[in-house]
């Protein structure tokens, strides 16, 4: 069966099903993973949030013309990859982020690179990841340097940007639209015409031992019986609420998003 996505409609008339891509936030706490999706779904820039909120929040775009319903989880994890399952399991492609003012945030995403890669080896898949140079506006006081950037993203095989939360949202937009192009490439490539969320899809679970070899924190990776669906995480960790954009301002279109509880919004 033909993908339903990247086709040109047929007979002008009828609209397509939107493509369903789940993207997932990762990096070191502070590098901006929170301003990034909020900027990104809002427009806006926030300063204060709750560091320990993890949430999902889910928006109708449109790609290249294509309608795309696109959940993004700004994911939680403390110092290092943890209970990575959550997000391995259930993302299209991944946004790793660090701040290039810190240096430690840097060698942070470079441990969550290393961790999509070996949950590609496991899984002989591959998973459409960019890495992202957040902090853009603090530039004078960068720690890592945008060759740096650009070659751990070489290493990687990901594309690449500097960017920042607090600048013109476009940059950012391109950023994400960016990442749905990589998925929208990726599950083509896997001609993934099915439902992607199948909940009596039983998960066969195994200790991933690369994790231990590679000196990341305790993951557990669950491979899917049919490994080209993925399942939703668990409701606790991906709450969605919808509530109505800023974007929906313009009196045109109101496009839907989600929750941004937690959030002190300017
Ligand atoms: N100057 C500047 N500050 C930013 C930018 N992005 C985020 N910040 C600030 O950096 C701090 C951390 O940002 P968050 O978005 O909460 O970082 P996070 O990666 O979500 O951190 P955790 O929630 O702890 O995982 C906050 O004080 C933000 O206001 C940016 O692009 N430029």
């Amino acid at each position: 069966m033909a993908s339903v996505f990247g086709k040109p409609r047929a007979g002008g008339g009828q609209q397509s099903a939107p493509l369903e891509v789940n993207l997932a936030i990762l990096g070191r706490r502070g590098a901006g993973k929170s301003a990034l999706t909020v900027k990104f779904l809002t427009r806006r820039f926030i300063s204060e949030y709750d560091p320990n909120l993890e949430d999902t929040y889910s928006s109708e775009e449109t790609v290249d013309h294509q309608p795309v319903h696109l959940r993004v989880m700004d994911t939680a994890d403390l110092d290092t990859p943890r209970n990575c399952e959550r997000y391995l399991n259930w993302a299209h492609a991944f946004l790793v982020v660090y701040s290039v003012d810190s240096r430690q945030s840097f060698e942070g995403s470079s441990s969550y690179l290393e961790l999509l890669a070996l949950h590609a080896k496991e899984t002989q898949r591959s998973f459409p990841a960019l890495l992202l140079g957040n902090k853009l506006d603090m530039a004078q006081y960068r720690q890592v340097t945008q060759a740096e950037g650009a070659a751990l993203a070489g290493r990687f095989g990901c594309l690449f940007f500097e960017v920042s939360a607090c600048l013109d949202f476009e940059h950012v937009q391109h950023v994400f639209h960016e990442a749905v192009r990589e998925a929208r490439r990726e599950l083509e490539k896997n001609s993934l015409a099915r439902p992607l969320f199948i909940s009596e899809e039983r998960a066969v679970h195994h200790q991933a031992p690369l994790t231990a070899r590679h000196g990341l924190a305790s993951c557990t990776f669950n491979t899917l019986s049919t490994t080209s669906l993925k399942e939703m995480p668990a409701v606790a960790q991906a709450k969605l609420v919808t509530v109505k954009s800023s974007r929906a301002q313009s009196k045109r279109k109101a496009p839907t998003l989600t929750l941004l509880k937690g959030f002190k919004i300017f």
